[in-house]
């Protein structure tokens, strides 16, 4: 569903970071990537969104199919209220209100907003701007979604609900790129992984992969599997 090839991307023609980046994430399924600070997801990220200045490769999905992105950083616009928001994301994606508006009051419940809609979400706390951001991303049904950090920030009602939230979406089909330090988190909620370092890809794969890239025995959790990795790749 979603394809990715980046021989090389950065920021500017002296600064390749990312390169030799390939994978897929299909539809019913949730992608982890993952990996240091500095390694490269943010910026592949960027790529996969069409915004990075440099770029050689390709990045593929169904025409017609609507993409969620949800970023690290909320971006909000200053003059518009919760609501307005709403409505402006919908509007951007063309859909009528019947098409959105049930959906938009059961995220609004379920991540507590419904109280503060008419407010300016400039003025929110941290948690309730990421939370936002996912109401926003998650009201329009997109079939991928790509997600920057989700739970940086969240209380842990807020990680829960978000945890159930994506299952649900996988479920129903949609093909979900997340990018995380949260490893447990990680491993509850992923099918597979992809692991960064330096700007390109060591490894990825479902646990079982892995573990037994690291030489661990099955069990090994998802934190011990990267930091026995990424300390060997030093070597
Ligand atoms: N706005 C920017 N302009 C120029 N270079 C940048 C910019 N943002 C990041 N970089 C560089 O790109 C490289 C990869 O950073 P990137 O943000 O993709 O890493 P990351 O894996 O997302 O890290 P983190 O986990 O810390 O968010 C780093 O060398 C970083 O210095």
């Amino acid at each position: 569903m979603l394809s990715v090839t980046i021989h090389e991307a950065g920021y500017n023609k002296n600064n390749l970071y990312v390169r030799d980046v390939q994978f897929e994430v299909n539809q019913g399924e949730i992608v982890g990537l993952t990996g240091s600070n500095g390694a490269g997801k943010s910026t592949a990220i960027k790529t996969i969104l069409g915004v990075m200045g440099e770029f050689k490769g390709e990045v593929t999905y169904p025409d017609g199919y609507k993409i969620s992105y949800i970023p690290e950083e909320p971006i909000l616009y200053e003059h518009l209220t919760l609501w307005e928001h709403l409505e402006f994301a919908a509007a951007s994606h063309h859909m009528p209100e019947s098409a959105w508006k049930e959906n938009a009051y059961r995220l609004l419940e379920t991540f507590q907003l419904r109280n503060v809609t008419n407010q300016l979400p400039i003025h929110f706390s941290k948690g309730m701007k990421q939370k936002t951001l996912i109401v926003l991303g998650a009201m329009v049904k997109p079939d991928i979604y790509i997600i920057d950090e989700p739970f940086i920030g969240l209380d842990p009602i807020a990680t829960k609900n978000l945890i159930s939230l994506l299952v649900s979406e996988r479920n129903d089909g949609a093909a979900i790129l997340m990018s995380t330090h949260v490893l447990d988190s990680a491993e509850k909620l992923c099918d597979r992984f992809i692991l960064m370092a330096q700007g390109t890809v060591i490894t990825q794969g479902d646990m079982k992969t892995i573990t037994s890239y690291a030489n661990k025995p099955e069990g090994t959790s998802l934190l011990d599997c990267f930091y026995e990795i990424l300390e060997s790749s030093h070597d």
